[in-house]
């Protein structure tokens, strides 16, 4: 099954989730909604709309396909296919609860420096310092946010960048940040890992076969 129907079905199984919008590229809308539509997923209401060049663009155009009136709005990366259902409910639930923008989150298992970045590849780096790890959290997604939130400092971002000002962020809550919003954190789940690299579709295949020998997923 591919990464992006399993990363659609972890948030349609979630009862907070009512609407999952897909941001597909703009040539392949109608082959996403096909591709989804073979796999009736938990028989939630699937949009697909054209995404941007960017995710933050994506994230925009589709917050436009979001019926107003909605209160809370997840924003998940297709590359996080196997995030549990836990972690979903539990963002929903403490936007539910009152915070205005919730990242899912794990401690980080690395001691991270800060460098100055080299110019070419393979240049030594001065380091620069090493945080402190305890205060250091590697954040995942679904990010949960109050819809008008969302909504808001994407249109501020919007109207920066159209004024040639800040480039786009990596995630939602930073455009929260950016703009004064408090956001939290909660905890968040190791198989949420991005799959990025060759070695996380192994991992992603384990923890897949992990599931169907323990409860048929
Ligand atoms: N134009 C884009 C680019 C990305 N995404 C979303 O953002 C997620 C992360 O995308 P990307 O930055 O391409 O992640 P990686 O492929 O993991 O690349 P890297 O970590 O190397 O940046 C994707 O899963 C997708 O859901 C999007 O909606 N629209
Ligand atoms: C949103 C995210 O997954 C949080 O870790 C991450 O910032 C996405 O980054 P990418 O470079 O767009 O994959």
């Amino acid at each position: 099954m591919p990464l992006l129907v399993h990363a659609v079905r972890a948030l349609a199984r979630s009862r907070a989730v009512g609407l999952v919008v897909v941001a597909a590229p703009p040539d392949g809308v109608a082959g996403v909604a096909a591709l989804l539509d073979s796999h009736g997923l938990d028989g939630k209401d699937i949009r697909v709309v054209a995404g941007g060049a960017t995710r933050q663009e994506s994230v925009r155009l589709g917050l436009a396909a979001i019926p107003a009136g909605t209160g809370i709005v997840l924003v998940h990366d297709a590359a996080r296919p196997l995030v549990p259902v836990e972690v979903v409910d539990a963002v929903a639930a403490a936007v539910r609860a009152g915070a205005e923008a919730v990242v899912p989150a794990v401690p980080l298992a690395d001691t991270v420096k800060r460098v100055t970045p080299a110019a070419a590849p393979g240049v030594p780096e001065p380091v620069l310092d090493t945080p402190d790890r305890a205060t250091l959290r590697a954040v995942q997604t679904p990010q949960g946010f109050r819809l008008d939130t969302l909504h808001e400092v994407h249109q501020k971002a919007l109207a920066e960048e159209a004024g040639g000002g800040l480039p786009p962020v990596t995630d939602d809550a930073g455009l929260v940040e950016r703009y004064g919003g408090q956001v939290v954190v909660v905890p968040g789940h190791e198989e949420a890992f991005k799959v990025t690299r060759p070695l996380d579709l192994v991992l992603a295949e384990a923890v897949l076969a992990r599931r169907r020998a323990s409860d048929g997923f």
